[in-house]
């Protein structure tokens, strides 16, 4: 068997998470999760719905605010101030990517780094690169529980992060090397990367092309976990990596659905009844 199973493991966690919820909510605490959707994009539609379902499935109190493309900056950074002060909220994520007349950076650095679930902040960022996590990416999050849960040895392998978004790519390769791998960063600029590749042990594949990973990029037993969300030209949902040519060479590999994305929101929502819990601690 080769297939991690993202959305059997989602599952899993989700049942335990309620569990833990409830526990929580005697105690006097409800997990609070907004989420702020700006503007039409259809595919951001469809995550943000999804994080609701998980949401209100687990126990929290959730809610989605959405508010139209012609939103300015400025009253963005006034709703996320007021949401920061809002003692209900415990997570406040804004949906990426925003219109092009708002600065992600600017709205970012606005969130209360303890309510900064995707832990894009700045500060979330060298608490991690320092070994600190406090809110850490939940995709690469999803990425270290899955490899833990089929058993992957990470220690001392060699790992290749194909992608350095600040995302994905970034805080992946932080996360491998902090349990021990020997990581490589490609991207678009490396030169020949197949090779490189099939040095692997662990290949991640965070770069946004359909189907770029081929089976000559491929060590034989390596383990493949593919975070790519593409459309073909049908409007079918394709991973980064050739699925059906890689999976006979690997030992493990992430289908594209039902891999990384079901574990993406179940991390979202690990964190944020993380962070609920720690205000039991102040
Ligand atoms: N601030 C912010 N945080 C994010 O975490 C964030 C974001 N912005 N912008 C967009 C990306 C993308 N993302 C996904 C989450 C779940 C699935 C997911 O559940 N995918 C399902 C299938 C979904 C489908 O069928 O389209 C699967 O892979 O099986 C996908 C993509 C979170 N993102």
């Amino acid at each position: 068997m080769t297939l991690i199973d993202g959305k059997a493991l989602a599952d899993k966690m989700a049942i335990e998470l309620k569990t833990k919820v409830d526990d929580l909510k005697s105690a006097g605490v409800t997990p609070g999760l907004v989420v702020i959707l700006v503007g039409e994009n259809p595919a951001s539609q469809v995550y943000v719905r999804n994080k609701e379902r998980r949401a209100s499935a687990a126990g929290f109190h959730s809610e989605v605010i959405r508010l139209p493309e012609e939103t300015t900056e400025i009253a963005l950074l006034n709703l996320i101030a007021q949401l920061n002060q809002d003692d209900r909220w415990h997570g406040i994520l804004v949906q990426l990517p925003l219109p092009a007349h708002i600065s992600e950076e600017k709205i970012l650095l606005a969130i209360d780094p303890d309510k900064d679930v995707d832990g894009f902040h700045p500060t979330n960022m060298g608490r991690l690169w320092s070994g600190n996590p406090v809110m850490i990416p939940s995709t690469p999050a999803g990425i270290m529980v899955m490899l833990e849960t089929y058993g992957v040895e990470v220690a001392g392998k060699n790992a290749l992060v194909i992608g350095r978004s600040n995302i994905v790519g970034k805080p992946m390769a932080q996360m491998l090397l902090d349990r021990h791998a020997t990581v490589t960063i490609a991207h678009s600029r490396t030169k020949n990367l197949p090779t490189i590749a099939k040095q692997a042990d662990i290949l991640v594949v965070a770069i946004g092309r359909g189907n770029f990973v081929t089976a000559d990029f491929v060590k034989p037993g390596a383990v493949v976990i593919d975070v790519g969300m593409n459309r073909d030209e049908n409007g079918k949902l394709i991973g980064d990596v050739k699925f059906d040519e890689v999976e006979p060479i690997a030992s493990l590999i992430t289908p594209v659905p039902g891999g990384v994305g079901p574990m993406t929101i179940t991390m979202l929502m690990e964190q944020t009844y993380e962070a609920a819990k720690r205000t039991l601690d102040k």
